[in-house]
């Protein structure tokens, strides 16, 4: 027992973590629990991608490691550098601590969270640790770890890891909430959020002739080329089947156009492993403040039809396209 802390204390935390809806939630919660902790100064957590350590990736070439930090924000921009939570990451150990000062105390601290579920995380701590924190720290870590695994099934898709549909609605109602309090913006010339459909094109006959094993591959190679490619302050969704959503933050519309259609051309020049070239169709939107997620979803679905209707492999931004060319493409997709 930890002499700062009473039992009921400790009880009352356990009790508050276990009780949080989701990992959106719990992560706050724990982050605002280690700043109540003595010595703490900050503590942030953070989501891994990728790795040496996934098997699953041996054959290509998108695995590189890449960090994103939590809560990923909607107004925040920049990219930081991880390369020592990296290297601690990657040291084989659950708790990397700094060496002690004169006094004993720990400045910098270093969890790892391996899940099976969802990404690896870790959780930075910094500050000036006894021994009495340093011990509870790990007790609570072991606690909030389990409890990420819970939420993760849950609340990720199994195959990619990405969020799933669950989490996507969630995550939108707060996406249109949020652009609702803000002012109302040119979307050609301010930075706001972008909402794109992303669907792989003939995926069917991807499975029908490689396959569903191959089928997955591709979806899972999709997924990693997706975090690579997309900043780590944008949302990736695995919305379901080969259908994947993107929101793209702090963008202007001829910066997102350029983004997806450097993505789509991502795909089409990569070389998937035994099944070779394939490509995705992607309808944007833009997300505005006066607008319902039901609607965001049919206009990208309108302007993912029409790219699909035109030949499919383009990205088709909803505001670019009139209303007459969505309504009436100039051919119906064909089917299989
Ligand atoms: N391997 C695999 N296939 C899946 C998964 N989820 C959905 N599918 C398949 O994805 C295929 C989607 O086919 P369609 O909706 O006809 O679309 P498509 O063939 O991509 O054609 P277009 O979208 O019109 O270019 C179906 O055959 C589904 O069975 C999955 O998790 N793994």
């Amino acid at each position: 027992m930890n002499p700062k802390f009473s039992r009921q204390q400790i009880f009352a935390w356990a009790d508050q973590l276990t009780q949080q809806p989701d990992y959106q939630a719990l992560t706050h919660y724990f982050l605002d629990l280690l700043h109540q902790l003595p010595g703490i100064g900050q503590a942030t957590a953070f989501e891994v991608y990728g790795g040496r350590n996934r098997k699953t990736c041996e054959t290509c070439s998108v695995c590189e490691q890449m960090v994103r930090r939590f809560p990923i924000d909607l107004a925040e921009d920049g990219l930081e550098n991880h390369e020592d939570l990296l290297t601690e990451f990657n040291s084989g150990q659950d708790l990397v601590e700094s060496d002690p000062d004169s006094n004993g105390r720990i400045s910098r601290v270093v969890a790892v969270i391996r899940k099976v579920a969802g990404p690896n995380r870790a959780l930075l701590i910094k500050g000036s640790l006894d021994k009495d924190t340093l011990e509870l720290i790990g007790d609570l870590i072991k606690l909030y770890q389990n409890l990420v695994g819970l939420h993760d099934s849950k609340e990720r898709d199994t195959l990619t890891k990405l969020p799933n549909r669950q989490s996507f609605d969630k995550r939108l109602m707060q996406i249109c909430e949020y652009y609702q309090r803000q002012p109302v913006v040119d979307p050609k010339i301010s930075k706001s959020s972008w909402f794109a459909l992303l669907d792989i094109d003939h995926f069917k006959q991807i499975n029908d002739n490689f396959g569903h094993l191959y089928g997955d591959e591709v979806l899972l190679i999709f997924s990693q080329l997706m975090e690579k490619h997309f900043r780590y302050n944008d949302f990736l969704f695995r919305f379901g089947g080969e259908e994947f959503v993107v929101i793209l933050n702090l963008s202007d519309q001829d910066n997102a156009e350029a983004v997806f259609e450097r993505f789509r051309k991502l795909i089409a020049d990569y070389a998937f492993p035994t099944v070779g070239r394939v490509t995705v169709s992607i309808g944007v939107t833009h997300i505005d403040t006066a607008i319902m997620p039901s609607i965001l979803l049919d206009r990208a679905d309108k302007a993912l039809y029409h790219a699909k209707a035109n030949g499919r492999n383009q990205v088709v931004v909803y505001e670019k396209t009139t209303q007459l060319m969505l309504e009436n493409p100039s051919s119906e997709p064909d089917l299989f």
